[in-house]
């Protein structure tokens, strides 16, 4: 099956800014793809040479078979875009804002104006399609990005960072439109720095750092990676840990707290049943047990913090307290 995206060895320097580095990333058709990394990893550097508002250095990226650029009218016809900044035409409605857009691809007349009624619709802001764009809300803007690049029904919808700034609400129904969407057979492309998104649309996630990929994998296959923690409240605990590491696969290190045992382990949910016949063989009667999972952010952290020594990530919460991936600031 072709490829939704193929890019091999993509380099892109700005002056003496090398914003992607020989990046490799395919996108298979009709996946939900997650783009992740923090500020300044190229994410939109990327989308832009995609989408043809910027042009490569070095390396090769097809969409679905045609090159970005001695193919860019098939790519550029093939992809929706939801930008990062609003960048809409001030002096029409919004109605009229998506008739010119499937117009500028070609679609005809009457066609547009069923399309962008149907796309205002679907977003939930037909009532105010004679609206212009300034007099809508901020969340309103957001559907509207999504209007926009739906409205010429592409193959590839890519959407940076679509909910920043958005109340729960509104994230959950643009969550609902795009899954929708992508169960219909639309590829989605999506960059943000909301853990939680990725985590529950994603069938797979790139990690970029430093204008690389750092990993490609399902964000089930990434929590894997992570280090659980289970700790055992104990009736009698030992003065010292029992050296039970080796007993029980994927136990990696046992220490004693106070009358609790603190466990490390892979996967814990797996490793409990293990460990508390462990600690039963050798006498010890478990009272309660609980176990802290790592969380994706914790474990994205830990993957671009390894690429550049430790010294920039660290974690923010967001306006409504969802985990945040690292290095991002403000907007
Ligand atoms: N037009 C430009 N001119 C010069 N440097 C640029 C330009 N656009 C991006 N850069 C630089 O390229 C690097 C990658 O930026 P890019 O915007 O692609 O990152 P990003 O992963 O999308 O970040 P964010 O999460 O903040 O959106 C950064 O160092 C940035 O400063």
């Amino acid at each position: 099956m072709t490829l939704a995206i193929d890019a091999t060895g993509l380099v892109k320097e700005y002056d003496d800014v090398r914003a992607l580095d020989g990046l490799d990333l395919s996108v298979e058709s009709g996946e939900f793809f997650g783009l992740l990394g923090p500020n300044g990893a190229g994410k939109t550097t990327f989308i832009n040479i995609l989408v043809g508002l910027v042009r490569k250095t070095g390396g090769e990226v097809r969409v679905f078979g045609d090159d970005v650029e001695d193919d860019y009218r098939a790519v550029r016809d093939s992809i929706g875009l939801a930008p990062q900044e609003f960048n809409v035409d001030r002096f029409f409605s919004i109605r009229e804002v998506l008739m010119h857009k499937a117009g500028y691809h070609g679609v005809s007349d009457e066609e547009r104006k069923r399309r962008a009624d149907e796309a205002l619709e679907l977003v939930g802001i037909y009532d105010k399609r004679n609206t212009r764009f300034d007099w809508l809300s901020g969340g309103m803007k957001r559907r509207l990005l999504l209007a926009r690049a739906i409205v010429t029904e592409p193959d590839l919808l890519i959407l940076d960072e679509p909910t920043a700034g958005v109340d729960v609400q509104l994230r959950h129904d643009l969550w609902g439109i795009i899954n929708r969407l992508n169960d219909e057979g639309t590829t989605i492309l999506l960059t943000t720095h909301y853990i939680e998104e990725a985590e529950r649309l994603c069938d797979r996630v790139a990690i970029m750092d430093s204008g690389r990929k750092v990993t490609v994998a399902t964000p089930e296959e990434l929590m894997e990676r992570g280090t659980d923690t289970i700790t055992v409240e104990l009736r009698d605990p030992p003065a010292t840990a029992p050296a039970i590491e080796r007993e029980v696969e994927g136990l990696e290190e046992v220490t004693i707290d106070g009358s609790r045992l603190v466990a490390r382990a892979n996967a814990g949910g797996r490793v409990a049943p293990g460990l508390l016949s462990a600690l039963e063989k050798r006498g010890h009667e478990a009272l309660d047990l609980e176990i802290s999972r790592t969380s994706l952010e914790e474990i994205f952290v830990e993957l671009t913090e390894g690429q550049r020594g430790g010294n920039q990530s660290g974690t923010d919460e967001g306006p409504d307290d969802e985990a945040r991936i690292a290095g991002e600031t403000s907007r």
